[in-house]
């Protein structure tokens, strides 16, 4: 398994130089087909990067914008990851963007997973996948420990799961690791000496210890103090 580690002087570097690159792959992507598909992720990290890249010139009109995971919280609760992707992103000039939906209202994600993965479907392989990683080594939703992970990250694995993790506040739902990891173009974006740390910690980890290790394959990876 091998990626590219790139560092940066300071976050504010990486923010500009990674929403760069992106837009670049978005304008080359959509150069080759009509339609481009982007996945996401939610938490802390990626704000920024949405700050700079809703702004970007590009043909959003046939951009499909989509998260890599989201917890199972109605849109405008403080930890959607929708709620951060609508907030931040399809925003601006990206607001002409169309978001693939990873939740759907209804009390337990199992109700309507199959309703997501049919709208996925037709978007795969995904042309860009941002990612994020926790400390614990978590990406997307793939935690050590939770209650799917092994059949997150088999071969055959569907589209979506659900997911529930003794580091997760609620449940919910992520795009497996042939998902993420058949994208076209990988980046992971980590701030933090903690990051980093766990990053080189998970060598040499299976992925059920270092979920990570499922995605890295030839990934780029961003990392800023
Ligand atoms: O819960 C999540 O965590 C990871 C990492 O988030 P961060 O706050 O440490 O940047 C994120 O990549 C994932 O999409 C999100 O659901």
């Amino acid at each position: 398994m091998s990626y590219e580690f790139n560092s940066y002087p300071d976050r504010e570097m990486l923010v500009i130089a990674l929403a760069d690159r992106i837009a670049g792959e978005l304008r080359g992507a959509l150069a080759r087909a009509e339609r481009v598909t982007m996945a996401v992720p939610g938490g802390t990290s990626p704000g920024p990067v949405f700050d700079d890249l809703c702004d970007v010139e590009l043909d959003w009109h046939r951009v499909d914008v989509m998260l890599t995971d989201e917890r199972w919280v109605p849109e405008d609760h403080d930890r959607s990851n929708t709620r951060l992707l609508r907030d931040r992103l399809l925003v601006g000039k990206a607001a002409a963007a169309r978001l693939l939906p990873m939740y759907l209202p209804c009390r337990e994600p199992e109700e309507r997973l199959e309703e997501l993965a049919e709208t996925i479907r037709p978007n795969l392989p995904l042309s860009i996948v941002l990612l994020g990683m926790g400390t614990d080594m978590h990406t997307a939703s793939l935690f050590p420990g939770a209650d799917t992970l092994r059949d997150a990250l088999s071969r055959n694995a569907p589209i979506l799961m659900p997911v529930r993790a003794p580091g997760a506040d609620e449940p919910r739902v992520t795009l497996t690791a042939p998902v993420l990891g058949g994208a076209l173009s990988k980046h992971v974006l980590i701030f933090g000496e903690e990051k980093r740390a766990a990053l080189e910690g998970a060598r040499g980890k299976s992925a059920e210890d270092a979920p990570i290790n499922a995605i890295l394959d030839g990934a780029q990876v961003h990392w800023a103090a």
